[in-house]
């Protein structure tokens, strides 16, 4: 199995248990590796035959972007079924990091993995 993946993906949201955490949006960062074949795409040099990581960024970026999800375990869940059903993908490994929230800690977070990697 190969492996598309995306980096560091910071998006603005609303996340987190406390009252102001519901008021003030916050930077979460993904990382997100997405199991794939990539030997159509490299044989024929056609992006019609690769899992796109700019149209993946754009969909996370517009989801996260209107969430307000309480927990980034949840965060991570929802994404997770929305990368596997609207891209096709049959396995995924995923950070969700919110890297303000301890700030004696450069990051936090949940990291998961969903689906069957062959
Ligand atoms: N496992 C988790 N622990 C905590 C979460 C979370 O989403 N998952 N969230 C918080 C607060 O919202 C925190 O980020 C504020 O600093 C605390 N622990």
């Amino acid at each position: 199995m190969d492996i598309v993946y995306i980096r560091e993906l910071q998006v603005e949201t609303i996340i987190g248990i406390y009252d102001w955490e519901r008021e003030v949006r916050q930077i979460v960062s993904l990382d997100l590796e997405m199991g794939t074949d990539i030997r159509a795409a490299a044989n024929t040099e056609d992006i019609e035959n690769t899992l796109n990581y700019k149209s993946v960024s754009d969909r996370l970026i517009a989801f996260v972007g209107e969430s307000q999800f309480l927990l980034v375990e949840t965060m991570a869940e929802e994404i997770a079924a929305l990368i596997m059903q609207e891209f096709n993908v049959p396995w995924l490994r995923l950070r969700v990091g919110k890297p303000g929230a301890v700030p004696q800690a450069s990051d936090v977070g949940v990291i998961i993995e969903r689906g069957v990697k062959s």
